[in-house]
């Protein structure tokens, strides 16, 4: 079933950070279901677009409505998985109770079979915080997966990951994803946009410049920034 946070509608979106319009006029319609991969250069507007999506940010002018629905009435439906996990100071285990205190009272097994998934099974009464960089965004997607998400985003999650704990990321990503969970990530890795990407919204200077289909986009890309982009040419 696509998810109920279809489609995705982003107008005329502003923000200014620093003095500066950091998203200059936003324009954005999400409608298939599957992955969407949202890549562009650094300082170009991708995690302030994403914390936008996920109502942490609230912009400067514009709208954004999921499912033609507010923001604020979907955040259940949303998770997302930062770069940079946020955990808590308790076990590895217990971020994951505390993240879904229902699962953890009726079915605790769940919670055990969710790091299971990820690798982490044998590191369940451990601190969070001790974990590696690329297992803190293991324990952060699992954490995120818990609640089925209609929405799932994810700003470079796999950024410190060795390649198998990547590939790992990217099976449960894609499992999510056949579930009807629609998924939108930032990504450097060209690879893995290759790999996952039902669609490619590149982002350059606080504005859209292209949304094509994947294979469109890295074979046919007719914009001047995305080529040069691809072919690892420095943007300014
Ligand atoms: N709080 C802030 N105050 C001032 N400027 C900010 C703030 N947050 C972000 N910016 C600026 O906004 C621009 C876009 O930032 P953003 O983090 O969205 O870039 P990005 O496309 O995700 O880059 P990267 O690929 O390097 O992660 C950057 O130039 C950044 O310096």
């Amino acid at each position: 079933m696509p998810s109920a946070l279809l489609p995705i509608r982003i107008s005329d979106l502003h923000l200014i950070k620093g003095g500066r319009a950091v998203l200059g006029g936003v324009n954005l319609v999400i409608e298939e279901p599957g992955i969407t991969v949202i890549m562009g250069p650094n300082g170009a507007g991708k995690s302030l677009l994403l914390r936008c999506l996920h109502g942490l940010i609230e912009p400067d002018q514009g709208q954004i409505t999921l499912g033609h629905r507010r923001i604020a009435d979907c955040r259940k439906q949303q998770a997302m998985v930062f770069q940079q996990p946020v955990l808590l100071r308790r076990t590895v285990l217990q971020n994951l109770s505390f993240a879904a205190p229902e699962i953890a009272k009726t079915n605790p097994q769940h919670l055990m079979h969710a790091l299971e998934a990820v690798n982490l099974a044998d590191r369940a009464d451990q601190p969070a915080r001790m974990l590696s960089g690329g297992e803190q965004q293991r324990l952060s997607l699992a954490r995120a997966l818990l609640s089925q998400p209609a929405l799932l985003l994810l700003d470079e999650a796999t950024a410190s990951m060795d390649p198998a704990s990547v590939l790992l990321i990217e099976s449960l990503v894609r499992a999510q994803s056949a579930q009807g969970t629609k998924v939108i990530l930032v990504s450097h890795d060209q690879g893995q946009a290759r790999r996952l990407a039902n669609e490619i919204v590149f982002v350059c200077n606080g504005q859209v410049v292209e949304q094509s289909p994947a294979n469109q986009f890295f074979t046919a890309s007719q914009n001047p920034a995305a080529k040069a982009y691809l072919a690892g040419e420095i943007l300014i």
